[in-house]
């Protein structure tokens, strides 16, 4: 590396410090406008004053030559956080997650940052406690924290939850709103409404339709009401969720799974399938194509290594949803049509 390099790399990390520094510092003023508006009963989103704010860092881009592409990708970022530091739960809720995978850690961090008291806890207490620690809140055993809690939310996969019910699910959850997670509702949903009707629990279904990212502010989560939750139920657990940063969806099981079968089942069949062909004609071909990635292949790529990375969730919706097979069918019709339309019946 030249002294040069060097010497820039330097100043760089000089600046990036500054630009946290703002950053920071910009979330404090917004912090405060949030304690005013609550105050004064103002809404925490100002469209109006989001549109002046854009225009003046278009200006601002242009006169210091910096593409509008850069803001609009940083300011949508930057507004969600600002508006995440004014959320103001009001009512503070009790949670507990049970489960300390990659999708407990995503809701852990938005429910703390938001205000919850939240308290981690699963089969090794251990692992409830390092996330516990990331999140600055507490890890409790199974029993102890389903006594504490108010809201339960099993964030773990359907088949643990169905194969260890006995052990999962006490009469303790008597009274208290039970939440899952899962992708899939075809079986999960029937049996914890079942569950919820012997043990006296409020059940509502929900799926993040977000992956194991951390922070999802401004993504979405399906609530689905079940026989044992009430109207007031719902309305508490729709404000939980949009005072937590997510925009909820309510909804029924049936459109769930049909709205499921086309944004997963369909998506990730014509995905892995993708995934296969490029490596079987790669072999074929002879060609070692990395070097030759254009955008938009670079772009696939990424979304081809996250299906690689969860093909166990995606082979398990693959099995739940009821509409699987007719997804695939329809989904390899189209693919011959397309081969017939390009080869002119050939
Ligand atoms: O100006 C405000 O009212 C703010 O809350 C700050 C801010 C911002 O980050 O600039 C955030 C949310 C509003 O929708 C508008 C602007």
């Amino acid at each position: 590396m030249t002294e040069e390099i060097a010497r820039l790399r330097e100043e760089i990390d000089k600046v990036d410090e500054q630009l946290v520094k703002l950053l920071s510092y910009r979330l404090e003023l917004s912090r405060k406008i949030g304690k005013a508006k609550l105050n004064s009963n103002v809404s925490v989103t100002d469209e109006n004053r989001e549109t002046k704010v854009r225009e003046r860092w278009i200006s601002n881009a242009k006169k210091y030559n910096i593409p509008n592409s850069l803001v609009e990708s940083i300011l949508p970022l930057i507004f969600s956080y600002s508006k995440l530091v004014q959320i103001n739960p009001g009512e503070k809720e009790k949670v507990v997650i049970y489960g300390y995978g990659g999708m407990a850690r995503s809701i852990v961090s938005i429910l703390s940052l938001a205000g919850h008291e939240v308290s981690i806890t699963g089969r090794d207490l251990s692992k409830a406690e390092i996330l516990a620690n990331q999140f600055k809140c507490v890890s409790m055993a199974p029993l102890r924290a389903v006594d504490w809690g108010d809201i339960i939310i099993f964030a773990i996969p359907p088949n643990v939850i169905l194969s260890n019910s006995n052990e999962l699910f006490s009469d303790k959850l008597k009274g208290k709103v039970v939440m899952d997670i899962s992708s899939s509702k075809f079986e999960i949903f029937k049996f914890l409404e079942e569950l919820s009707r012997k043990l006296e629990f409020k059940y509502i279904s929900t799926h993040p339709l977000f992956g194991p990212i951390e922070y999802p502010v401004g993504e979405r989560i399906v609530i689905i009401p079940s026989q044992t939750s009430s109207n007031n139920d719902i309305i508490r657990i729709e404000n939980f969720w949009r005072k937590s940063g997510l925009v909820p969806i309510i909804t029924d099981v049936e459109t769930h799974e049909k709205a499921m079968a086309i944004v997963q089942v369909l998506a990730h069949y014509y995905l892995l399938g993708l995934s296969n062909a490029i490596e079987t004609l790669s072999l074929e071909l002879g060609v070692e194509y990395s070097n030759f990635h254009t955008t938009n292949f670079r772009e696939l790529n990424k979304i081809l290594k996250k299906v690689k990375d969860l093909k166990n969730v995606i082979i398990e919706i693959q099995k739940q949803n009821p509409y699987s097979y007719k997804v695939r069918n329809i989904g390899l019709e189209e693919l011959k049509k397309i081969k017939e339309e390009l080869e002119g019946g050939k």
